[in-house]
């Protein structure tokens, strides 16, 4: 049997170059002589980004969409089977589960295990509880060498979060019954009904959790609520008091909207200081053009005492891990106090440690704002997170209803 490694990283560790030691310099033995894969968001991305350039698919997805319009979970399914076709000598698997549902999870588990009898693999994994079983040896990989590792506990934080949320900047007024209310919501792609008859209603102040199996139109309904989905208007949904289709503008929903996804970590590359980055959500902007009232900077610092980060404000929010990044982008969402927080899987990514940091601060934003909050998500972070209400799309021939599940 072939020995397989773990290697656990942290947010502040740079998996690119971790990659590279692998390939090329035998971290783990030499590999350069064997046929390799990648089984991660990286390769993934590269695909997308070739689709994008010259217009052909080489991963096909099982709806035969591309990947661009497929969803995250169809996305890595079709990039395992795409690798599987290869028969590599090696697979290098990065995040494993991140994106995918629990029996996507397990399917895809299977599938290694048994690639795992003839294939060599070298799993990298910030999530202990991710660890695959059939892992032999697990490394820690602490400056540029593998340690190992007999045990993956993880410190339990402190709570770190004791400064008291800023008061309500120019509150809007949510004097309405509901923020969202979708009245038989149907959407479909083509020949196919994505969602079906959806009928939910999330009223202030309430803490929401959105689950569903991959495919089964979590995306899609959060687009709708944001008003980005043009199917949109031919449905019977009120946002934010205003009928849709009663010649509301997109403005003006999104104006009640603070949203967090893990995938805007890739739009913000450019050097602004923590603490531009935190202003810049009274603006709606990426860097700071215009400048800022004294009232709105008082607000942008006391998040800053929030997070911790008040002493390393001027820093470039580059320097930031991945992690703590995020934290200063829900705080970027959340400085207004908008009626609504959305956060779209947004702990995809990250090691156990800033996991319970950035479940903390959602909690204190639940439990101390007026702002309600839906959270989408696969991972059941439910030791972390304390939702109010679970909301689960479950999928049917005749496309996805929902579920309410009061927690
Ligand atoms: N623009 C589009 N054109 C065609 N099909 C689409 C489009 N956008 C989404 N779909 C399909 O609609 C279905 C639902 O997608 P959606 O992204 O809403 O699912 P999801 O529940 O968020 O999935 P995941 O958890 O995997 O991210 C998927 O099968 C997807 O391929």
């Amino acid at each position: 049997m072939e020995t397989h490694i773990a290697i656990y990283i942290s947010n502040n560790d740079d998996k690119h170059k971790l990659l590279e030691s692998i390939q090329t310099k035998a971290l783990v033995g030499n590999l350069t002589n064997l046929k390799g894969a990648l089984f991660s968001e990286i390769a993934l991305n590269k695909f997308i980004l070739e689709e994008t350039r010259h217009g052909h698919f080489d991963v096909t997805t099982q709806t035969k969409n591309s990947l661009k319009n497929s969803s995250q979970g169809e996305r890595k399914k079709a990039l395992l089977n795409h690798i599987i076709a290869k028969n590599p000598e090696y697979i290098i698997v990065d995040n494993v589960f991140d994106s995918l549902d629990v029996n996507a999870q397990q399917t895809i588990q299977n599938t290694l295990e048994h690639l795992s009898k003839s294939t060599l693999i070298i799993q990298i994994t910030n999530r202990k509880r991710d660890l695959l079983p059939f892992i032999n040896t697990i490394y820690h990989w602490k400056e540029g060498k593998l340690e190992l590792l007999n045990t993956m506990d993880v410190s339990k934080q402190k709570k770190i979060f004791i400064e008291d949320l800023p008061p309500p900047y120019n509150p809007i007024d949510t004097n309405v019954e509901n923020l969202v209310k979708l009245n038989n919501v149907t959407v479909t792609y083509g020949e196919r009904v994505i969602v079906n008859a959806i009928c939910w209603e999330i009223k202030p102040g309430e803490f929401w959790q959105l689950i569903g199996p991959n495919g089964s139109g979590k995306s899609t309904l959060i687009t709708l609520i944001t008003g980005d989905n043009p199917k949109g208007y031919l449905q019977d949904m009120v946002l934010f008091g205003m009928q849709k289709g009663s010649g509301e503008s997109v403005w003006e929903i999104k104006r009640n909207i603070g949203y967090f996804s893990s995938e805007m970590l890739r739009g913000f590359m450019r050097s602004d200081s923590i603490e531009n980055m935190i202003i810049s959500g009274f603006l709606d902007s990426i860097g700071l053009y215009k400048f800022p009232s004294d009232r709105q900077i008082l607000i942008a610092h006391q998040w800053l005492r929030i997070l911790n980060m008040y002493e390393i404000k001027d820093k470039s929010f580059q320097f930031l891990s991945d992690g703590h990044k995020r934290l200063v982008l829900i705080a970027r969402a959340m400085v207004k106090q908008p009626p609504l927080l959305i956060l779209d899987e947004p702990t995809n990514g990250l090691d156990d440690a800033d996991a319970e940091i950035f479940a903390e601060l959602v909690n204190k934003i639940a439990t101390e704002s007026t702002t309600a909050i839906l959270y989408v998500s696969h991972r059941n972070e439910e030791k972390l997170l304390k939702p109010d209400f679970i909301y689960e799309l479950e999928p049917e021939q005749t496309g996805s209803v929902g579920k309410l599940i009061t927690v």
